[in-house]
């Protein structure tokens, strides 16, 4: 795999270089357009930096959130922009379409040393397309912007999207700093994790996370179960969970999971269920056997982080990705703060990954230099646990 420091060999002043970001940050909950926490756009700047100081053409792109294929301005990268500027301390310039001709004009203009960012690349169907013609379109139009290709965007390396998988293909490609980095962490992990290995799954991407589920048990101790992850499993042991998250048509897969793992997966014994999804909502803690119908669980409660620690604390190496409540909401953060708190004291080594860990840990004003490692990539560095080949290194490889 050729890395970015080859590339700078090679010499790269006055050249256009794509750089594939994951600058897909959180906002307020409260405040539109206010990034909640720009860990992601911090994580990629020394390459960003590198390159504008030798003098490259530099063209950022990314996505954030998922929106469907077309513009929507509630996913704009506009105010993302404006604080990568702050933070190269030199404005970035922002093209209001990924491939069009603000973008083509952008780039055609950029001058030595400067720093260009594309608008959402999923405002484009044929990023995230399932036909390869469809996806092979889009990165040609992508391509046609740029000479290099660098893929700094780890969080989306599990992706085979057309910034992520095709257009490697059609430039010459190298792997950034922080591509390198999560991977030399990882495969630490993944090749030889001291045991008890413990990972804990929380957040909202049920559906994503559960397919990890069954590649990951058989080289795990323990599966602790947090978050919106945890209803399709209580639902599947036959609990009623209210107006929880509820993936239906995985609780099959949810029982049949529980059944193979012989009580390695350990799921909450309480939950904080709140009549709505409001910080001001009214809540209680509840058994997770008995979660009123009118009731949504919006936190793990304290018994099960009790429990929860107490696996955690006797663990040599811990993986923890995704949220173990709604964070974000004061009333709904000691569950995602005491697992945090408690990874931070193990004997051993621990990683976090994920955009909203991450965001969490910083938020919640948790010790960051408690953890071995805080991965920018939640689903992609599951993936990479799991022994998966992940198109964007594969691309990168071939
Ligand atoms: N019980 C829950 N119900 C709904 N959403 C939840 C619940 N627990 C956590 N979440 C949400 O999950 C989100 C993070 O999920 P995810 O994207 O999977 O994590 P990460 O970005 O760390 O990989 C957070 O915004 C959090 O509010
Ligand atoms: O936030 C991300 O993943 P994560 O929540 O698993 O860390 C990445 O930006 C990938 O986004 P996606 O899961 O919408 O493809």
């Amino acid at each position: 795999m050729k890395t970015l420091d080859d590339l700078l060999g090679e010499g790269v002043s006055g050249r256009r270089v794509l750089v594939r970001a994951d600058l897909n940050v959180p906002f307020d909950k409260n405040e539109p357009g206010r990034i909640s926490d720009d860990g992601r756009i911090r994580a990629v700047l020394p390459t960003l930096i590198a390159l504008r100081d030798a003098g490259a053409r530099v063209i950022v792109c990314s996505h954030l959130g998922r929106p469907k294929g077309a513009p929507d301005p509630k996913f704009t990268l506009a105010p993302v922009a404006t604080r990568l500027g702050e933070l190269l301390g030199g404005p970035a310039v922002f093209a209001s379409d990924t491939v069009g001709p603000s973008a083509s004009q952008a780039a055609a203009a950029l001058g030595d040393g400067q720093v260009l960012l594309l608008e959402n690349l999923r405002f484009n169907a044929g990023e995230t397309s399932k036909d390869d013609a469809e996806r092979g379109a889009f990165a040609d139009e992508l391509a046609a912007l740029a000479e290099f290709y660098v893929d700094d965007a780890f969080g989306a390396v599990h992706r085979k999207h057309a910034s992520v998988y095709d257009v490697p293909a059609r430039l010459p490609h190298y792997a950034g700093g922080l591509v390198i980095k999560e991977v030399e962490v990882l495969r630490r992990v993944t090749e030889s994790p001291e045991q008890p290995y413990v990972v804990v799954l929380g957040g909202s991407k049920v559906s994503d996370k559960l397919a990890v589920i069954k590649a990951l048990l058989p080289k795990v101790d323990k599966l602790l179960v947090g978050g919106g992850m945890c209803f399709t499993f209580l639902k599947a042991q036959g609990h009623e969970v209210g107006k929880s998250l509820l993936e239906e048509e995985m609780i099959g897969t949810c029982a049949d999971l529980l059944a193979q793992a012989a009580g390695r997966i350990v799921l909450p014994v309480d939950v904080v269920a709140a009549t709505a999804f409001a910080a001001d909502a009214e809540h209680s803690t509840v058994a997770a056997s008995a979660i009123p119908a009118d009731r949504l669980g919006l936190d793990i409660g304290p018994e099960s982080v009790a429990l929860f620690a107490d696996t955690i604390g006797s663990a040599k190496t811990v993986f923890w990705n995704g949220p173990m409540g709604v964070f974000e909401l004061a009333p709904f953060a000691a569950g995602t703060r005491g697992v945090a708190e408690a990874i931070t004291k193990i004997d051993g080594f621990s990683v976090v990954g994920g955009g909203d860990s991450a965001a969490a840990v910083r938020t919640l004003g948790i010790d960051e230099s408690a953890f071995g490692h805080i991965s920018t990539g939640g689903g992609a560095s599951l993936e990479y646990l799991e022994g998966k080949t992940l198109p964007g290194l594969a691309a990168l490889e071939s």
